[in-house]
């Protein structure tokens, strides 16, 4: 394959910002596509793949690079090119290596000590999979023998999935207008379409005109598993920006009220945006900016999710980059913010009310564990009814859980 020094040297420059400077990666192609205006469509799915390749790969690649810490530039120019030697066999089963152009940056790697190290790498699953030894360890400890499978499906790329609105548009009538070919259905979600080409959605006019959004399927089970009703009262209590009140909306048939809460201003801004484009109409947001909020909405609501924030290891097709990011601190200290959320936000449903917890990790501390001591502590005022969770493995979703419960 030919290679461009000039992507080449924007693709170790994206990694410098995203290793060094701790920016999040998405946020970094982004900048990066914008800011080159003359990138051709080839040009640009090069640094985003490469990019984000390198950031899910990053550890076997430094260890066959022999790169302990990246912090120089020059090292960052030594990981891009070690990866353009092995991704022809690391992704796509070649026998052999790339060659490399003979750039003063490239100077040094050497192909035959880049495969055996390479090969060694792939000895050890946490290098093989590219983990820190802290996630590895502790998805042994709670998955034991599903972590191999679960870990190397989260390493695969993740598809595009949107979500139609079911308040605009027939999932027919839009796969008809999107193009006969472009889509496919998912079995078991019913508003959920598989995009096959790695095309910008969100500059066509379908989008623009709120016809769907992009969510994955397993989050798609999410709202569903709520059983609302039209007419009744729901609150979204993690809402963030909005994806699954959108689809609560859309099940409710802009009937009843949802109230969308998060702690974050700017999120419900852009949940405000979307609801607009979405021709959503039964939705208002407010912000916690206290427990007091949360207290003075006691037993007001029908249905409740709590779709807590967590680790975030159900998504890591998508973020590849939290996997470096996140520390055991963070995890627990979320858990402990998981069990408080539970704990007070309950008291906001109704008698009769049900509630979703809901995370985006396959660990069960966040997610079962949690669950089960919530309704063991409420055994005389909570049921849990059922348990869902999808796997990255098994159903090539992101990897969610869902407990639906209902109080007595
Ligand atoms: C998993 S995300 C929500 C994603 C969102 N439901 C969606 O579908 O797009 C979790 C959200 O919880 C919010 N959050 C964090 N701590 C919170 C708290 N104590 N109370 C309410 N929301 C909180 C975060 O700001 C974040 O937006």
């Amino acid at each position: 394959m030919k290679l461009y020094k000039g992507l080449v040297a924007a693709t170790a420059e994206a990694l410098q910002d995203i290793f060094v400077k701790n920016r999040q990666a998405d946020r970094v192609v982004e900048q990066l596509l914008k800011s080159n205006k003359k990138w051709g469509a080839r040009d640009r799915a090069f640094i985003a793949e490469n990019v984000y390749e390198l950031v899910r790969w990053w550890r076997l690649v430094k260890y066959a690079a022999q790169v302990e810490k990246a912090s120089e530039t020059a090292d960052f120019w030594r990981l891009a090119g070690v990866w353009q030697l092995i991704k022809p066999v690391h992704l796509a089963g070649a026998e052999v290596l790339e060659t490399l152009p003979e750039w003063a940056e490239f100077e040094g790697i050497d192909p035959h000590t880049v495969e055996a190290r390479y090969r060694e790498g792939l000895q050890t699953r946490k290098l093989a999979q590219s983990v820190p030894d802290w996630i590895d360890e502790a998805g042994v400890r709670e998955l034991g023998g599903k972590w191999d499978a679960e870990m190397a499906a989260l390493n695969r790329t993740a598809p595009l999935v949107v979500r139609v609105n079911t308040l605009k548009a027939h999932v027919q009538a839009l796969r008809e207008q999107l193009s006969a070919d472009l889509t496919e259905t998912v079995p078991g979600v019913p508003d959920a379409l598989i995009v096959k080409k790695r095309i910008n959605v969100a500059g066509l006019d379908s989008f623009k005109n709120g016809l769907f959004e992009v969510q994955d399927a397993g989050s798609q089970l999410i709202a569903p598993f709520l059983d609302v009703q039209p007419g009744m009262s729901v609150i979204d209590a993690c809402a963030g920006a909005g994806g699954k009140s959108l689809h609560l909306a859309a099940l409710l048939q802009n009937t009843g009220s949802i109230l969308s809460m998060d702690i974050e201003h700017h999120k419900l801004q852009e949940l405000e945006r979307r609801a607009a484009r979405n021709g959503v109409k039964n939705l208002t947001t407010m912000l916690i900016s206290s427990d007091k909020i949360i207290e003075n909405l006691a037993e007001t609501t029908d249905r409740l999710l709590l779709d807590v924030p967590c680790s975030g290891l159900g998504v890591l097709r998508r973020n590849p980059d939290s996997k470096w990011k996140l520390k055991p601190e963070f995890l627990d200290k979320i858990r402990k913010v998981q069990a408080h959320i539970l704990e007070n936000y309950s008291k906001m449903v109704k008698k009769g009310g049900k509630m979703v917890y809901a995370t985006c990790s396959v660990l069960p501390s966040e997610s079962e564990d949690q669950v089960q001591a919530f309704a063991r502590r409420h055994k005389a005022d909570w049921k849990l009814v059922s348990e869902h969770r999808t796997s990255p493995a098994r159903d090539g979703f992101d990897g969610f859980y869902m407990a639906l419960l209902e109080r007595k």
